[in-house]
This record gives C-alpha cells, sequence and structure tokens, in this order.
C-alpha cells in the first residue's frame, strides 16, 4: 500500500502476471528460470514485472528491449544485485563480475582487460591451449583404439580447467600438489551449487536473514564457501614461494601480485588487495571454466543428432587442413567457414548465461515506453531472443546454414545474438572462450569420428537442460570416438 502512495500515477510499469502477498510471483517460477522467464514473456509480453518475493524484477526477452537497455548508459554500466552467495564468491564485492558500478569496478575491469586478457597476453597462451589440447587427442586416442565410449562433459572439463589452471594459475591440475582434477570438477561444481543457492534474504531484504539462520542455508553456504577459499588461498601461497617465479612465465596471479607491489611503490589511488586478487581468481574459475565445457558438450550433442550437419562440418575440415596434419594449431582456425557457422548455432541455441548475469538500474529509466524505477533488476533474456520465431525461422531447429547469407555475430553488436552480451559489462574473456570452444571442436572433428555406444540410438540423445545461471545438458553424453586416420 505504501509503495502504491509512493508511486507517481503517471508512471507506465510493465505488466505481469498476478502477485499473491507476500510471495509475489514465486509461485509461478516452474522449471528452469530462462525457460519459465520465455513461458511467462509469450503471455506477459516481451517487458515483463515479476516479483520475487519483496524483490520487483523487470524481464526483457525482445532484441529492441535488449537494444534499448544495453545501449542506456544508466543501464550499459549497471550494478549487480547483491545476495548472500554472491557477496561471498566476490569477497565481498572485490571482484567485477559481481561488484557494483562506480570507481573501483571500472579499475579492476580496466586491469582484467588490459593487463590480464589482452591480446598480447593471449596470443602467448597459445602453446598452452595447443599443448592441452594434444593431450585430448592422446587420451582420445587410447579410448578409439579399444573402442571405448567417452564421457564428453568430463573430458572436456578437464581439457578446460587445464587451459584455465594454467595461464591463470601458473597450476598443471595434471601434477600440482594441493589440487588434481577430480577436485578440480568437484570444485567447480560445488561454486555453481553457491552462486546459484538462494537464501531467504535475497527475496525478502531484512527479514530473510532470521529464516536463512535458523534454516542453516548461511552454515551451508559458509561451509562451501570455505573450501573454495583454501583453494584460493593455495593459488596464492604458492605464488608468493621464493624462487617460483625464476623458472616460470608470469600467469595472471603473477601479474596481479606485481601490481600490488608497484602500486605500494607509487601510491596509486586504487589500491588492489589480497581480497580483489582472490574476487578475480573467483571470476576466472567461475566464469571461465563452465561455460566453455557447457558450450563444447552442446555442440557435439548437436553435431552427433544432426549427422548431415556433421558430416558438413567435417568435409570442410578435412578437405581444408588435408589429412597429414599431426597437431592442430590456432592458425588453422583461420581457413574454415562453415565450422564457424555451426559454432555460432551452437551459441544461438544454447547461449552458456541464458539470461546474461543480472542487473540493477542506477536511476529511473524507461524501456519500450515502460518505466523501471532505479533500483530494479533487470534480466536480459538472450535464450529467449535467440529462439524468438519473429528473427529466426524455425528457431528450435539446429541449422548453421541460416548464417549462410547473414551477417549476424555474436560479439555484441547484433543484439539478437548475444551469447556473451553487450556493453560495458560484456565478457572480457570473449576472445579466450570463443578460441578455447573452437581450438576444441576442432581437435575433436579432424581426428575423430563419433558414434553412439553400442545398443544405443542416437534417438535417446536428449536435449534436456539443467542449472539456473549457467545451463548445462542434464543428461551425460556418452560418445566412442573412432581414429579417422
Ligand atoms: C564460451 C565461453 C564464455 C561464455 C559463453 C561467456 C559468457 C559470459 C556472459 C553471457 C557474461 C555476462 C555478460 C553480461 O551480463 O552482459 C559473462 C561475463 C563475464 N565473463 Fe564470460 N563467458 C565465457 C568465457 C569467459 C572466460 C574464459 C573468462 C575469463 C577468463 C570470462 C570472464 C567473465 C567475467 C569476469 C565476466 C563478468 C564481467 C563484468 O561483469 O564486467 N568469461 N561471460
Amino acid at each position: 500500500i505504501i509503495s502504491k502512495n509512493l508511486k507517481p500515477s503517471k508512471w507506465k510499469l510493465p505488466p505481469g502476471p498476478k502477485t499473491l502477498p507476500i510471495i509475489g510471483n514465486l509461485h509461478n517460477l516452474k522449471g528452469l528460470p530462462h525457460a519459465c522467464f520465455r513461458n511467462l514473456s509469450q503471455k506477459f509480453g516481451p517487458v515483463m514485472l515479476l516479483h520475487f518475493g519483496f524483490v520487483p524484477v523487470v524481464v526483457i526477452s525482445s532484441k529492441e528491449g535488449a537494444e534499448e537497455a544495453l545501449k542506456t548508459q544508466d543501464l550499459e554500466c549497471c550494478s549487480r544485485p547483491e545476495t548472500v552467495a554472491t557477496r561471498m564468491i566476490s569477497y565481498n564485492f572485490k571482484d567485477i563480475g559481481f561488484a557494483p558500478y562506480g570507481e573501483e569496478w571500472k579499475a579492476l575491469r580496466k586491469l582484467v582487460v588490459v593487463e590480464l586478457l589482452n591480446m598480447k597476453k593471449f596470443q602467448s597462451f597459445r602453446y598452452i591451449r595447443e599443448e592441452e589440447n594434444d593431450s585430448l587427442v592422446k587420451k582420445l586416442t587410447e579410448s578409439a583404439l579399444t573402442r571405448s565410449p567417452v564421457n564428453l562433459k568430463k573430458t572436456l572439463f578437464t581439457l578446460v580447467a587445464s587451459i584455465v589452471c594454467r595461464l591463470a594459475f601458473g597450476i598443471n591440475i595434471h601434477k600440482c600438489e594441493f589440487i588434481d582434477e577430480h577436485n578440480v570438477a568437484d570444485l567447480v561444481n560445488k561454486f555453481e551449487m553457491l552462486v546459484e543457492s538462494i537464501a531467504f534474504s535475497d527475496f525478502f531484504p531484512g527479514v530473510g536473514w532470521l529464516i536463512d539462520r535458523i534454516s542453516g542455508q548461511n552454515k551451508n553456504l559458509n561451509s562451501v564457501f570455505s573450501e573454495l577459499d583454501t583453494f584460493f588461498q593455495n593459488v596464492l601461497d604458492d605464488h608468493i614461494k621464493p624462487g617460483r617465479r625464476e623458472s616460470e612465465s608470469p600467469d595472471v596471479v603473477d601479474v596481479m601480485i606485481d601490481l600490488m607491489k608497484k602500486q605500494e611503490k607509487d601510491g596509486d589511488s586504487f589500491k588492489l588487495t589480497t581480497d580483489h586478487l582472490k574476487g578475480i581468481i573467483s571470476d576466472i574459475f567461475l566464469a571461465g571454466v563452465n561455460t566453455s565445457v557447457v558450450t563444447l558438450n552442446w555442440a557435439m550433442a548437436e553435431l552427433i543428432r544432426n549427422p548431415k550437419v556433421m558430416k558438413k562440418v567435417q568435409d570442410e575440415i578435412r578437405t581444408t587442413l588435408g589429412d597429414k596434419k599431426e597437431r592442430i594449431t590456432e592458425q588453422d582456425l583461420n581457413e574454415l567457414h562453415y565450422f564457424k557457422l555451426m559454432v555460432k548455432e551452437v551459441f544461438r541455441l544454447h547461449p552458456a548465461a541464458p539470461l546474461l548475469l543480472p542487473r540493477e538500474t542506477l536511476s529511473h529509466a524507461k524501456i519500450q515506453g515502460y518505466d523501471i524505477p532505479a533500483k530494479t533488476q533487470m534480466m536480459i533474456s538472450i535464450y529467449a531472443i535467440a529462439r524468438d520465431p519473429k528473427i529466426w525461422e524455425n528457431p528450435d531447429e539446429f541449422n548453421p546454414d541460416r548464417f549462410l547469407d547473414s551477417s549476424i555475430d555474436y560479439r555484441g553488436l547484433n543484439f539478437e545474438l548475444l551469447p556473451f552480451g553487450s556493453g560495458r559489462r560484456i565478457c572480457p574473456g570473449m576472445t579466450m572462450g570463443i578460441a578455447t570452444v573452437e581450438l576444441g571442436l576442432l581437435n575433436l572433428l579432424y581426428f575423430f569420428d563419433w558414434e553412439v555406444p553400442q545398443g544405443k540410438n542416437v534417438k535417446d540423445i536428449d536435449l534436456e537442460e539443467t542449472g539456473s545461471i549457467i545451463i548445462s545438458k542434464k543428461t551425460t553424453l556418452e560418445l566412442v570416438p573412432l581414429l579417422h586416420h
């Protein structure tokens, strides 16, 4: 009643389903959030207002709405809404993924983009990506010789985690003292559980903390977080061991430690602290590993379900690269055209983060004629846009040919296809993510043909999804690699 009386009557708020007292629209949230929002938006419109408990959330599901939101200054450089879990994993918002918009976020983002993920560094890390792909091919060759099925997600996880841990943290997970590849997988899963966990305080600010304390939710979150923090601390300790740098080339953590030391001397206004360092390690760990793994896994699921596309892609690869290559390099990617359209189609149908990261408006805004008050949470459903029948013919069909005569790209400038977001909050690891996905897929498709295990049929491979922020294939994808040469 109070908020109704305070709201200027001339405001035009977006439409949405009827709310119930206290819970708002929580009863309308059925199934996975991105799929649920898509269904609701088909009924209530592409700019829709929902209430999660006491928290109003605007969901945008049209290309025009997304373009307006992501180009509006105060939304483009929006803040992120605070939740109990994001406060923990971001080290009290000392990272870039969940930090609110402001000078500190700008300084950190600049540091990550300029110092850590710049083109020169990216190129110099090329040999790590190629070496790890080489190990993957060797491992798959063993399975091919015995015709054993391979759990694709697990295998691809090892590939991506090895690349990210080596270039970001200087850790070789095949030989590291304090973590191995199984622990890394376990930690990434726990990490996602932590981010996706919902606390009462998120929906009922001011009162929910009491329920979280009584229900034990706070204790659960704390215990998972402490495991992650131990890993991040080990990474840091490993970097300050005397003598370490003499034998290894600097990784992302080395660069940040050097910057901290330099700032102490120079007296810069923005001071990097250990919390910033851990916040960034945490961002890279969450944003850098699973996004690429789920994309690679979806690509293989779609290709095995669509043998004509698989054949067309493999024919192009093998004709262009010849039959005699022993090792694939990133240079080889430049020569492939249809292969890249196929990757684009995977990003369209299976964006790793279908609602981008949640946003919060900095000031009052207007989207598609609707008033969005300051400090309102906003979600942009790139999933609904990428499957909008007004934009795409047969939108649910996996068909890379749709891009043959199209200039639509996925790097943040075409608002119908935004797997990496757009604007100032666009994914800073985009170049690295694309290289990891493309190089991984090229190795899988050049050296091997793929079959479903004996007794199974291609029709058994479904596309059921799971997750809430990062969406992956629910059922395990097991395939048998066959040596092509
Ligand atoms: C296929 C791989 C990847 C995909 C699909 C992906 C996708 C995304 C998306 C959709 C966002 C949210 C953008 C927005 O809300 O507008 C994001 C943010 C982010 N990504 Fe990625 N990403 C990938 C790989 C990576 C990698 C490899 C890294 C780092 C090494 C990374 C680091 C980040 C960070 C730090 C943010 C937060 C940016 C900010 O809030 O300013 N991502 N990513």
